[in-house]
């Protein structure tokens, strides 16, 4: 990669996204900073121990406050006044709400606790929400929770206006990881762009012995995505592609409980018997929200939500996976035209906006294996899904 200013600049600061998420995971207190020199200091709810807790209250300027999805809000049935819950467009948008001293920050975590009453063991503590000092820097912590497969709820701590740019230094004097709220806006696209091909190397699958694996990785070292080729690829022609998106348990373990491990071993198969193509097989795990969470989601949908209402309960959208990073492998694999194996729209549109031409869509979809019928359809009748 060159040097030149806007690199550096770009690799800097996807550093310093992923040296905060990192520090929320080990449940660190991250000091993030908008544009207009407001700031405040993060913890990830779910890491939040006693000691960061009481550092961020001894170095916030004013009391530390909750925040999570509106979604999340709404599912431990939190009445959200409209003037906070927004138009149209900010279906899940981010909720503040009042911490009072003493209340412990993982109530808003515990998954469908109810007291005698049914009453959310959370709304015993909690009051309604509240406006945002600055909702753009609730925004950026929420993201950074996802980012870092965490579940979409901090506690923030307000610090003053800062009129320079002296938030940094006083971040560093502290011990603190700093970072621009503006970097954790494009992080996914910016360090996808950033992706270069790491290793090479030929691997015969059952099936499809002519294959080779491409491993790809971001300047931040962060999710490393993988190309599987399979034969000769000839890009004057469109491609045959397949995107998958990681799923343990469905491509290693063999999970009924979706339709992954099918999907990939005839995506490949099918590829094969076709001559060639490339299989991306995406660090996405769990529709973007990673294994962790779709496990709890896992917990959710038997007792009786669906795939997407699972989602939605945890504090996220319904599918949080972005394509950049895919459209940026084909790109540099000199691939511009593509047939795409796919039964979901979002992946079509995706890939046209970052600049790949489908040309057509190739069904991919199988019968169900007997414990996967609600998933199915669920995909079809609530995510659009083409069948
Ligand atoms: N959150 C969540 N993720 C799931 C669930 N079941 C499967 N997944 C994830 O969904 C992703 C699989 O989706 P894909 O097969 O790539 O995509 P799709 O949206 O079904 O679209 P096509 O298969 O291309 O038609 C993987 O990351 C799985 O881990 C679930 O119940 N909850
Ligand atoms: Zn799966």
């Amino acid at each position: 990669m060159s040097s030149s200013p806007i690199h550096s600049r770009t690799a800097s600061a996807v550093a310093a996204v992923e040296r905060a998420l990192a520090e929320l995971r080990r449940g660190g207190i991250v000091v993030l900073r908008d544009e207009h020199g407001a700031g405040c200091l993060v913890i990830a709810a779910e890491s939040c121990g006693p000691r960061a807790l009481q550092r961020l209250q001894g170095l916030a300027q004013s009391a530390p406050v909750l925040v999570t999805t509106r979604r999340r809000a709404e599912a431990i049935g939190m009445e959200i006044p409209p003037h906070i819950a927004g138009g149209m467009g900010e279906t899940n948008k981010p909720i503040t709400i009042d911490l009072p001293e003493g209340v412990p920050v993982d109530v808003i975590l515990r998954p469908h606790e109810s007291d005698s009453t049914g009453r959310h063991v959370a709304l015993r503590h909690l009051s309604r929400p509240v406006a945002s000092h600055a909702p753009g820097l609730a925004q950026a912590a929420i993201e950074l929770a996802k980012l870092a497969r965490l579940l979409p709820a901090v506690v923030l701590g307000p610090l003053t206006r800062d009129p320079g740019n002296k938030r940094r230094d006083w971040a560093r004097e502290q011990d603190l990881v700093y970072v621009d709220a503006a970097d954790v806006a494009g992080y996914e696209e910016t360090a996808s762009r950033t992706l270069q091909q790491v290793a090479q190397a030929h691997v015969p699958l059952e099936g499809a012995e002519n294959a080779r694996i491409l491993a790809w990785r971001p300047s931040d070292g962060g999710k490393e995505h993988l190309a599987i080729v399979v034969g000769d690829i000839d890009p004057t022609e469109p491609v045959l592609i397949r995107l998958h998106s990681e799923c343990f348990t469905g491509d290693l373990l063999g999970s009924l409980r979706c339709d992954c491990g099918v999907q990939l071993r005839s995506a490949i198969a099918e590829i094969a018997k076709q001559g060639s193509g490339v299989l991306l097989y995406l660090a996405q795990e769990g529709r973007g929200i990673g294994l962790v969470n779709k496990l709890r989601a896992y917990e959710l949908q038997d007792d009786g939500f669906d795939t997407i209402d699972a989602n939605e309960q945890l504090g996220f959208d319904a599918d949080e996976r972005i394509y950049a990073p895919a459209a940026t492998m084909l790109s540099r694999m000199g691939i511009q035209r593509v047939r795409l194996m796919t039964n979901n729209p979002e992946k079509i549109a995706q890939l046209e906006r970052y600049g790949i031409e489908v040309a057509a869509r190739v069904q991919h979809s199988f019968p169900s294996n007997g414990h996967n019928e609600n998933y199915l359809r669920t995909k079809a009748e609530r995510a659009g899904h083409l069948l």
